[in-house]
């Protein structure tokens, strides 16, 4: 509690029950229910209004704890109904009566609603006149969307208020083709004609995306019936400014957006000014996108390959970067280099895990974006939100299943890609009196996966589309399996034994899948030769032949590695990533290894949490802390070839051993043991082998989201336990709830 602020409080706020309020609030803060910031802003609204009516606080301190918990606002309708799911509290009967409480204070109605938030540090959205004493709007810290006929719709706090504004104007401006002006530098852009429609050269389209998409013979029935979505999702991107391609794993986006780019290079006439760009919203993610456009330029059919200045205008695009380092920023501050003011220098900006970007990187990026630019978004829209808050990806791909495409749209999908896309594609709004959506215009869903067909594709699309039936089926044919068949492993209730045998690889249909095989290699170590025992005081030219051992070894651990993970619903509780972690460290221990439970040891494997550019190393990326092949006693972290880890520039020369990305653990300030991680931090990776665990408690964070995110990392086997039965049905029943008002700007619909 805080009883300094609570007597600081102003006379007449005492007099409405506020302090009582606000004392309740700090409790709360301090039984950790709320943040401390939370409580904090509440008593500043407290002091800033004096008058302000006793539930204000509570509102205000829901509207910032939710901020915290991916909510871009809080839809007032409906509030006190989904309070105990948004806010999550313990089930303990101490917090659930707090709840109780807590809902009671809120108002049911309009007009209780505008009652509460009547105050001068609210500003309402509306024409409505600002409420009474309303003395400073610009600077008032929360905005109230209000609707004419409802009344109070949604609260913000201001910067998510203008966040959704910019990201919806952003995305908006680029389909609609608002204030473009192309500098000299760019030749593939449709320019507006005077009735805001783009204008684009459908038939050199036409003949670019055939080269691109060539149809044989043996495929051509087939191409017939199904519509090729990859083409489609081309030429809807070619069309204006903004295009974005949905799918789920191996749908092939990242196949799609090579085409793209040849694409637009053809368009441009392959001009070598023409500047594409990648991004993603991690180190590792940009890491993969590069990745697997190089193996996609190199699946280009022949006739584009054999254009030798199309290839090299490929060959030449930079590497993809993280959203952060694009946009300029810098530790410890919010500012970004770039801005509307100095904005980005480049033409094409693709950006992949879309799905992980989050409200307030969205509308910087926009921001940033130069007009003329076009803006590709890749991700799957059924993957977790963003950890920040906001759900972009999925609000701006709401309706992409049913594509909503206005007439204009099928015509011209029907010129440039020679294909008559069904009519259940085309809008079917409410008549003629009300138009397409122009988003969806620049949307495309890519529907075939090339990856999963098996076991887990099927688990996959049954939690997607929440099936229960389709669930019970695959769980009759799991039991008819022989353990040698299964793709898949499910235990529910498991013990904590099942999770040991099974996390070390001694149990379930692919064992020695699991980190018993790390172990091995941990224990394999070579032996160093004796000049590398202990720290020299000058730095050794190490002797070839022992780098070459040494980095065999580190490789052998880096690919056991990427082999296995555990993911985790939760970070606490036995089984979270915290309680994952400990059960292989203690298998390490019992296996014979002398690990740690706390600090440093050989074998310690970790996720740095901060990006830190001055030693290359980004937020997710994952390595194995071992002993340094110059120094037996000093331990490095090594990444794997693909992680953007890079030898910190001047780095000495024994701190960047030649061959690997590795870096002394002391400089590595913020790192996490990574046996176990969360789903959440799982995004954009994949392993062969991944065995979720869900926890024993009932949660609204256990949703089919997270199942689904956690089943499409694992390529080839999947395992899941849980020690509560129908924690994996109770999970698929609940969707992931994060109340924004994006889809309303974009679409015209309401949603929370
Ligand atoms: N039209 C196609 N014809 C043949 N192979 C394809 C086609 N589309 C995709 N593929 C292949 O399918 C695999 C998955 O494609 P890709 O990596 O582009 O998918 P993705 O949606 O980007 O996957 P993820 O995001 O899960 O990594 C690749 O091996 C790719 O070559």
């Amino acid at each position: 509690m805080n009883p300094a602020t609570v007597h600081a409080l102003p006379q007449d706020a005492a007099r409405s029950g506020v302090p009582h309020t606000i004392e309740r609030l700090w409790q709360w803060a301090d039984a950790g229910w709320l943040r401390r910031m939370d409580a904090a802003f509440a008593q500043w609204v407290a002091a800033a209004d004096p008058h302000c009516h006793a539930s204000l606080p509570l509102v205000v301190a829901i509207l910032s704890a939710l901020e915290g918990r991916g909510h871009s606002c809080v839809a007032l309708p409906g509030l006190q109904a989904q309070l105990a799911a948004l806010l999550d509290w313990p089930i303990d009967q101490q917090a659930q009566a707090a709840l109780a409480w807590l809902k009671l204070q809120l108002p049911v109605h309009a007009d209780g609603w505008q009652a509460v938030l009547r105050s001068p540090v609210i500003e309402t959205a509306t024409a409505a006149p600002p409420p009474a004493g309303h003395v400073d709007v610009a600077a008032a810290p929360m905005v109230l969307v209000s609707s004419a006929v409802h009344g109070p719709a949604r609260l913000y706090l201001r910067r998510y208020y203008q966040f959704e504004q910019s990201t919806a104007q952003g995305l908006l401006g680029r389909v609609h083709g608002a204030a473009l002006q192309a500098p000299a530098t760019t030749a593939c852009l449709p320019l507006p004609a005077a009735d805001g429609a783009p204008e684009v050269d459908t038939a050199r389209i036409a003949q670019i995306l055939a080269q691109l998409f060539p149809v044989d013979a043996a495929s051509a029935d087939q191409a017939a019936a199904a519509p090729n979505w990859q083409k489609i999702a081309c030429a809807l991107a070619l069309r204006q400014r903004l295009g974005v391609i949905t799918g789920g794993p191996g749908t092939g986006k990242t196949y799609t957006a090579a085409r793209l780019m040849a694409a637009a290079l053809a368009l441009a006439g392959h001009r070598a000014d023409l500047r594409i760009r990648l991004a993603a919203p991690t180190g590792k993610a940009a890491a993969r996108l590069s990745e697997s456009l190089q193996l996609a330029l190199q699946e280009l059919p022949a006739a584009i390959l054999a254009d030798q200045a199309l290839h090299q205008a490929l060959l030449r695009i930079p590497a993809a970067r993280t959203l952060h380092s694009l946009l300029g920023a810098s530790p410890g501050t919010r500012a970004l280099r770039h801005n509307a003011a100095n904005p980005l220098a480049l033409d094409w900006l693709i950006v992949d895990e879309a799905s992980m970007v989050d409200l307030e990187m969205m509308a910087n990026l926009l921001q940033a974006l130069p007009p003329h630019a076009h803006l590709v978004l890749l991700g799957d829209k059924d993957q977790l939100d963003s950890v920040e808050a906001g759900a972009v990806l999925g609000d701006v791909c709401e309706g992409a299943q049913q594509g909503h495409y206005s007439a204009a749209t099928m015509d011209y999908l029907e010129r440039s890609c020679g294909e008559r896309l069904p009519s259940e594609y085309g809008y079917q709004g409410a008549g003629a009196a009300q138009a397409a959506p122009a988003l969806s215009q620049a949307i495309a869903m890519l529907r075939v996966s090339r990856r999963f067909g098996g076991m887990i594709g099927q688990l996959a699309l049954a939690v997607q589309t929440n099936d229960a039936q389709r669930m019970g089926a695959l769980m009759a044919q799991l039991q008819q399996q022989s353990s040698a068949q299964r793709a898949v492993f499910w235990k529910e209730p498991a013990t904590a034994q099942d999770a040991q045998a099974l996390a070390w690889g001694a149990d379930g249909p692919h064992a020695a899948s699991g980190y018993a095989e790390l172990a091995r290699h941990l224990q394999a170590m070579p032996a160093w030769p004796a000049a590398y025992q202990r720290p020299s005081t000058s730095a050794p030219d190490i002797e070839p032949a022992w780098q070459a051992r040494h980095a065999h070894w580190v490789q052998q651990l880096l690919d056991a590695l990427a082999h296995f993970r555990i993911l985790c619903a939760t970070r606490q509780g036995p089984w979270g990533v915290e309680g994952m972690n400990d059960l292989v460290i203690q298998s390490l221990r019992e296996y014979g290894l002398p690990v740690k439970s706390q600090g440093w040891f050989a074998g310690r494997v970790v996720m740095v949490t901060r990006n830190d550019a001055a030693l290359g190393i980004f937020n997710g990326d994952v390595g194995i802390a071992l002993p340094a092949a110059h120094n037996r006693q000093q331990l490095r972290v090594y990444f794997p070839q693909a992680s953007t880890a890079q030898p910190a520039p001047g780095a000495a020369a024994a701190e960047a051993e030649q061959t690997m990305r590795s870096i002394a653990v002391s400089r590595l300030q913020h790192a996490q043991t990574a046996f176990a991680m969360t789903v959440h931090k799982s995004q954009g990776s994949e392993f062969a082998h991944v065995m979720l665990c869900l926890p024993a408690y009932e949660s609204p964070l256990l949703t089919r989201e997270l199942l689904y995110t956690g089943l499409t990392r694992a390529k080839k086997h999947f395992s899941y336990v849980s020690p509560r039965v129908g924690a994996w049905q109770q999970a698929m029943g609940q969707s992931t709830l994060r109340t924004s008002g994006l889809v309303d700007l974009l679409y015209g619909t309401a949603r929370s």
